[in-house]
């Protein structure tokens, strides 16, 4: 099936001379969440903002549906809806009023069915009629949904979504973007948050200096990263592993009192067993055990770390394996 986000070789570079994006190319398939996870001014809402057509670029292509965003732009532009990452609502304005507007804005003609079952959706009927500046500010957030929801896009843009809210409204937040994914809208959100990537994409992609440092099916990022390690303290302290030691890959902290081993839990064989029976081989004494998972958010720094200490150019070999696989 061809991607209904089909992004090649962007790149972008703003009068004053930084360069927001560089040689970004990306797949999206419809009907998926994408997360695109980065910090400050890694290029984001840059990438977000040429899509839309709110940003020109300075070279590559992006077609959406088909349609290039450059030269088809109308029909690119209808497939697409976006909720900005500021508040900014027409606060006299009634909510269905907010909603109707935007939709003719589309240039879509009148679809009272429609507004109903978006303003449905979003919990947001019975507050139709209130002006839009006696909201809750989760409520306005979804009159912003609404809004980038009223003329029917295929694909939405969520610009950090959930900037700023207490962690009961996230919750309701994702609730939502979940809810619209069933619905058969393709979501691409921004995030700082690992936990909401975490919690909500099905692909992550990395983004950092303007660069896509990878893409991957979340399952499978975890998995790639998220190692366990197992630190084993010891009865008594030991200079060095003792003579006849069998086994690779186990490390004796700084102290001596702890051996470390990194392995992958989902591994048929993990060693664990092989490395208690060492230890009771060579009568070594345990006084502990204990065991953690890697986060994403040590992925995310380990990822980010890589990709500066190779001088930004690629991500290092030790952390990702291969390099940026925008699909
Ligand atoms: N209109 C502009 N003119 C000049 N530079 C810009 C402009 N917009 C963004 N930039 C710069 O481009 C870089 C990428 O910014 P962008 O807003 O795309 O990042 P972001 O990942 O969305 O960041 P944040 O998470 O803070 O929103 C930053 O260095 C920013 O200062």
């Amino acid at each position: 099936m061809a991607p209904i986000i089909q992004i090649d070789h962007l790149s972008k570079r703003y009068a004053g001379g930084t360069t927001a994006l560089d040689d970004v190319s990306l797949s999206i398939e419809a009907g998926e969440i994408l997360a695109l996870l980065g910090p400050n001014g890694a290029g984001k809402t840059t990438l977000i903002s040429i899509i839309c057509g709110l940003v020109t670029p300075t070279q590559g292509t992006v077609r959406v549906g088909g349609h290039d965003i450059a030269t088809d732009w109308r029909a690119a532009r209808r497939m697409i809806g976006l909720v900005p990452q500021e508040i900014a609502l027409e606060p006299f304005e009634t909510v269905a009023n907010s909603v109707r507007f935007t939709r003719g804005l589309y240039g879509a003609p009148p679809d009272e069915p429609h507004i109903e079952q978006v303003l449905r959706s979003l919990a947001l009927w019975d507050k139709r009629d209130a002006p839009t500046k006696t909201l809750s500010g989760g409520m306005k957030r979804r009159v912003l949904i609404a809004k980038a929801l009223s003329h029917k896009p295929q694909v939405l843009f969520l610009d950090e979504p959930t900037a700023g809210v207490d962690v009961q409204l996230r919750r309701e937040m994702w609730q939502v973007v979940r809810e619209l994914r069933a619905s058969g809208v393709t979501i691409i959100l921004t995030t700082h948050y690992l936990e909401e990537a975490e919690e909500m994409a099905d692909r992550i992609g990395v983004i950092d200096r303007g660069k896509l440092l990878l893409v991957r099916p979340k399952d499978q990022l975890m998995g790639e990263f998220g190692r366990k390690q197992l630190t084993v303290e010891l009865d008594a302290p030991l200079a060095a592993l003792p003579e006849g030691w069998g086994l690779r890959g186990i490390t004796l902290s700084a102290d001596g009192r702890s051996l470390e081993y990194d392995y992958d839990a989902r591994a048929d064989r993990t060693g664990i067993g092989r490395l208690l029976a060492e230890l009771g081989r060579l009568d070594l004494g345990v006084r502990d055990v204990a065991t953690r998972q890697s986060s994403l958010e040590e992925v995310f720094m380990a990822l980010l770390a890589g990709e500066q200490a190779a001088g930004g150019q690629a991500v290092g070999e030790q952390v990702v394996g291969e390099q940026g696989d925008a699909r």
